[in-house]
């Protein structure tokens, strides 16, 4: 058997859970070894729940790792990468999944000719349902890109966008599915209103979202799907109109918009 490919994950936090717990449920030959900062009390529980290797300080077992996935905050960015530079070897591939932090930045914190890519994956890694998109440094090589591909592969669904659309496009899709996760907090609240009870609550709305997602799996098309729940001048009519005349689209234009602006910032910062 060919030696596991040993990824090695500086920041052990929610992300960093979806992704490797994704990976682990797929036939990835993969070694993974997981670090984080200051908190022990996770490192070890994390070790526990998953066959992966824990260490609390990364710099160790830096020179065995293949692949290095920047899973911590964008802001301890620039100081990891510091770290990495003297360190890193010409085989190593660095991947961060932090909003804001592209190749340009990563190509110029490192060594001329380090191979790197950006992942913008969500956090439906865990059940292998990331929509991840990403994009390439340019000193990426064919083997590396087909490695990457079997890594998003193990998580989810990927797509591969310029580096200013994955600026742009990542609210939609590493942000939105707490959105989405509002939309079903208000939903449920709505219904606690009509005197049901938690457990009702939930399972209505949630049965009702889980539906939804397969009808639109199935069907593909959300305005298609709208009108047919939508009866002439019937009840979801009116509720559709109560949404238009609070700007509901806009709204989330705007919410799309201000997650970006702060995804930028924060790599910047
Ligand atoms: N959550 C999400 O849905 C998504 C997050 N991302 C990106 O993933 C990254 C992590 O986010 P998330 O998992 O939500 O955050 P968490 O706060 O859950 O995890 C952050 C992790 O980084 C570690 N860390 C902090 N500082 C350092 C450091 N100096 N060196 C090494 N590790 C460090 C923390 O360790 P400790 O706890 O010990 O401080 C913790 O394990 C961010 O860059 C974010 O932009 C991208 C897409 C989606
Ligand atoms: O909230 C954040 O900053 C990260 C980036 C995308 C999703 N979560």
């Amino acid at each position: 058997m060919q030696k596991p490919l040993h990824i090695l994950f500086i920041g052990a936090g929610r992300m960093a859970e979806a992704i490797f717990s994704g990976m682990l449920q797929n036939e990835l030959n993969v070694k993974i070894t997981i670090s984080n900062h200051r908190d022990q009390e996770r490192l070890h529980t994390l070790g526990i729940k998953y066959p992966v290797q824990t260490v609390s300080n990364w710099v160790n077992i830096f020179p065995q790792a293949d692949v290095i996935i920047l899973a911590c905050p964008p802001s301890v960015h620039d100081k990891v990468l510091d770290q990495m530079n003297p360190m890193i070897q010409s085989h190593q591939f660095v991947i961060t999944v932090a909003a804001g932090i592209g190749p340009t930045k990563l190509e110029a914190a490192l060594p001329k000719g380090t191979a790197v890519a950006w992942l913008m994956p969500n956090t439906a890694a865990d059940v292998r349902k990331s929509m991840s998109i990403y994009t390439f440094g340019q000193y990426v090589t064919k083997e590396q890109q087909a490695l990457f591909q079997q890594i998003v592969g193990a998580i989810g669904t990927a797509e591969q966008l310029t580096e200013q659309q994955v600026h742009d496009l990542t609210a939609i899709t590493g942000s939105a599915p707490a959105f989405l996760y509002h939309f079903v907090e208000a939903l449920e609240q709505s219904a606690l209103s009509f005197g049901i009870t938690k457990e009702q609550a939930r399972k209505l709305v949630l049965e009702m979202v889980i539906g939804s997602a397969a009808m639109l799996d199935k069907h593909r098309e959300p305005a298609q799907l709208r009108e047919q729940v939508t009866s002439p001048g019937g009840a979801t009519a009116a509720g559709l109109a109560t949404l238009a005349d609070n700007q509901f689209v806009d709204i989330i234009g705007q919410a799309v918009d201000a997650t970006n602006k702060r995804a930028k910032q924060q790599g910047q910062e």
